[in-house]
Parts: C-alpha cells; sequence; structure tokens
C-alpha cells in the first residue's frame, strides 16, 4: 500500500518553512561588473555548526522517472544543504515537517530551470533528485569528522505525482515508470 503526494512548482512561500530557494528573481541587490552583472546577494541561510566548515561536493545523481517513490526522508542536523542544478534541468524536492523528532507528511515540490534550494538545518527532505539527465548538481554541505546524517524510511511509502501546476508550467516532462 502507498500513499500519493502530487508534486507542486516551488515558490518562495510554500518552501520557507523548510529553507531557501536560489533563483534571479526580483530587484537585483546589486549591479556589479560595469553594469554586466545583477547580484542576488546572501539569499540563503547557510549553517555548518560548530566544528564544521562549509564545502562543495559535485553530485552526478541517476534521474527518477514518475511517478517517484518515497520510502525515504533525511535530515543533517549538523548543517543546511544547497543543491545546485549545474544542467538547469527541473529536479524533484521533497520536505517533510518535523513532528516530535519524526518527520510528518512530505511535500514535493518541482524546481523550475534557474531554481537552486537550500535546506535549513535540520530539515527533513529527500535526497537529491533528478528528473533527467545528466542529474549534476553543486552540493553545499557541511564537512565536518562528526555523523551528520539522520534517516527515517516510512512504514508505507509516498508515491509522488506531477500536478497539473507543474505539467503546464512545463516542469514535468521527464519520462514515466515502465515507458520506453
Ligand atoms: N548523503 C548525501 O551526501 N546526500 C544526501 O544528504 C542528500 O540529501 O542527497
Ligand atoms: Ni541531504
Amino acid at each position: 500500500m502507498t500513499r500519493s503526494i502530487v508534486a507542486q512548482p516551488l515558490t518562495a512561500d510554500a518552501f520557507a518553512p523548510f529553507g531557501d530557494i536560489l533563483e534571479a528573481t526580483g530587484t537585483p541587490d546589486k549591479i556589479i561588473n560595469r553594469g554586466f552583472c545583477a547580484r542576488f546577494h546572501d539569499r540563503a541561510q547557510l549553517d555548518f555548526g560548530s566544528g564544521g566548515r562549509a564545502g562543495i561536493s559535485v553530485f552526478r545523481g541517476a534521474p527518477v522517472a514518475w511517478p517517484v517513490e518515497v520510502a525515504l526522508v533525511e535530515r543533517h542536523p549538523g548543517g543546511s544543504q544547497a543543491f545546485v542544478s549545474m544542467t538547469g534541468h527541473p529536479f524533484l524536492v521533497v520536505v517533510a515537517p518535523d513532528e516530535d523528532g519524526t518527520p510528518g507528511t512530505p511535500r514535493a515540490f518541482v524546481a523550475a530551470p534557474g531554481q537552486g534550494i537550500n535546506f535549513h538545518r535540520g530539515t527533513w527532505h529527500g535526497v537529491l533528485t533528478p528528473l533527467h539527465a545528466p542529474g549534476l548538481f553543486a552540493v553545499v554541505d557541511r564537512i565536518g569528522d562528526t555523523p551528520n546524517l539522520e534517516e527515517h524510511w516510512f512504514d508505507t511509502p509516498f508515491v509522488v505525482e506531477p500536478g497539473e501546476d507543474c505539467a503546464s508550467a512545463g516542469l514535468a516532462q521527464a519520462s514515466r515508470q515502465g515507458e520506453n
């Protein structure tokens, strides 16, 4: 038995309880480089805790197909984690509220081209989930010697399907399981 979730386009308001969206929207904070570049300054709450430091890694994730099964969410008690697509493809973002130390019902979003995300420290989230190949991402997170991963396996997995808004926004064109 599974439980279904409908993925929505990623918006700042909906994602605010879980993290930040990295995107060039609104008025730039600074115009730099002799007017040839707009800087959207300091747009994420980075946090690497005590004893950790910031690191940038490159993830090459295998793309998934709709519908996407979510059996696991995790969190990083020691720091934030940012996913920045290096290809500009849409990707799936799954988060969940914390309910006394365990995740509540997850929410799913599809990040549009030009959107990156930063999970706030301790936010329950699905693992990196590309929808298109190559699933190349720059990941900014905590580098440290102490454990920084807590996993939660759901007794009943969730199945994520793209919502109408994702389809109409052209965000859900990934393949479907079982289709060639
Ligand atoms: N474990 C790891 O490096 N990646 C996960 O934290 C993830 O969110 O994908
Ligand atoms: Ni993570």
